[in-house]
């Protein structure tokens, strides 16, 4: 009998081991039976530290000096204090960000590095944005299959093996032609054709499958295209939706790389942050899914130059279509049915496309005559 318990023992061992050759580590979190990467007896005692112990979460955001992350910082900050949460990037950040609160350098494809940041910064949350979107992504396919798929990796270990709360976004970009587009459900065929939408299927399905093996609190948004006054997009099919503002504003003429008539789903940035803050603080009893759909808008550059004109009514437009961006644009959801968020955690989004526009117009208006003036 003996003999048959430590064989089946270590039976049970092998078919748990991971293909990385590390240790298991039983942990008291469902489904934890073992984590992948280089665990060590010393990590076991570190790991049996609890983190209750804190009011805040400690935050850390990767990719963080992009259009989206120092807008998420400013929010988290007010929220849980300017120490509990830390922007990181591999970039240089700006004089007004440095002193705004913790920055770090942080190359996601540096697997001790970020696993260094994360015990050292006892963090409990991350929030992973660092990736290459889709445009950049198609004209750097290597990189982008490092960034957004290496990377992931290395911030799923870290997460899973220190029981970090885990935010990555996905994207409308996770869709593809075979996919019902008017509106895309949150379940259905995800065949992207682009480096970035593989990318982000991966990142969905790799998140869901360490939530149930290994008991990671993997959260995940699929974001709109997002418009932003204060923060530039970083290569996306989406960046016209920004970049009509600041053109209209300063030299009153437009050109777009998209067909007049190319619907897409919409969002701006506040709406964004907040469902990234809501879908974080959701209880876990109430996602009945792991990654959902968001959305608030869809309107084509049409639509959206129509809207302008009502307050700049001298703006000037032309249409120089982009064939790579319109190939990736015709492949993507026109609509986004968003009703699980909607249920689950309670998502309701607060701009409308006109109020977009007048918040747009106000910030970059402002702006540019301060820059005058100056
Ligand atoms: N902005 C949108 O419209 C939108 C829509 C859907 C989903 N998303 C997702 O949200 C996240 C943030 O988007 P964003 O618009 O801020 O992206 P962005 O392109 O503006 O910023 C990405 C950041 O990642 C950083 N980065 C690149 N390589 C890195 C590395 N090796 N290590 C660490 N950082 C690295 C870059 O320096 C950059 O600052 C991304 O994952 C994106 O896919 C964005
Ligand atoms: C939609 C989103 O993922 C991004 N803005 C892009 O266009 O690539």
């Amino acid at each position: 009998m003996p003999l048959i318990r430590s064989v089946s023992k270590a039976a049970r061992h092998l078919l748990l081991k991971p293909p990385c050759g590390c240790e298991p580590l039983f942990h008291a979190v469902r489904n934890i039976s073992d984590i992948p990467r280089q665990v060590t007896s010393s990590d076991v005692t570190y790991h049996s530290v609890s983190f209750s112990e804190t009011d805040h979460p400690k935050v850390l955001i990767t990719g963080g000096l992009g259009q989206l992350g120092v807008g998420l910082a400013t929010l988290l900050r007010k929220k849980f204090g300017k120490k509990n949460v830390i922007l990181s990037d591999i970039r240089m950040p700006p004089n007004n960000v440095y002193h705004s609160g913790p920055f770090i350098y942080a190359d996601i494809l540096d697997y001790k590095n970020l696993r260094e940041i994360v015990v050292n910064n006892r963090i409990t949350w991350l929030v992973h944005y660092s990736a290459l979107l889709s445009a950049v992504g198609e004209a750097n396919v290597t990189l982008a299959r490092d960034v957004n798929i290496t990377g992931l990796h290395n911030i799923l270990d870290i997460c899973a093996e220190h029981r970090v709360r885990l935010f990555v976004p996905s994207t409308i970009g996770a869709f593809g032609p075979t996919s019902p587009r008017n509106p895309t459900p949150d379940l259905c065929i995800q065949r992207p054709r682009t480096i970035y939408g593989v990318s982000k299927v991966h990142a969905e399905l790799m998140g869901e499958y360490y939530h149930h093996k290994y008991g990671l609190d993997f959260r995940c948004l699929r974001y709109p295209g997002i418009i932003s006054a204060d923060s530039q997009p970083g290569g996306g099919t989406t960046d016209y939706a920004v970049q009509i503002f600041h053109d209209a504003v300063k030299t009153g003429k437009f050109v777009c790389n998209l067909k007049a008539d190319t619907r897409l789903p919409m969002m701006f940035i506040d709406d964004c942050l907040r469902a990234t803050l809501e879908v974080m603080e959701a209880p876990a009893e109430t996602l009945s899914m792991r990654t959902y759909n968001i959305n608030a808008m869809s309107f084509t550059p049409e639509d959206l130059v129509q809207e302008v004109q009502k307050h700049l009514p001298d703006l000037h437009i032309i249409y120089d279509v982009d064939p790579i961006r319109q190939a990736i644009a015709d492949s993507w959801p026109m609509n986004f049915d968003d009703s699980n968020a909607r249920k689950d955690w309670g998502w309701k989004h607060e701009y409308e496309l006109p109020e977009l526009i007048q918040t747009m117009l106000n910030f970059i208006g402002a702006n540019s005559r301060l820059t005058h003036a100056n």
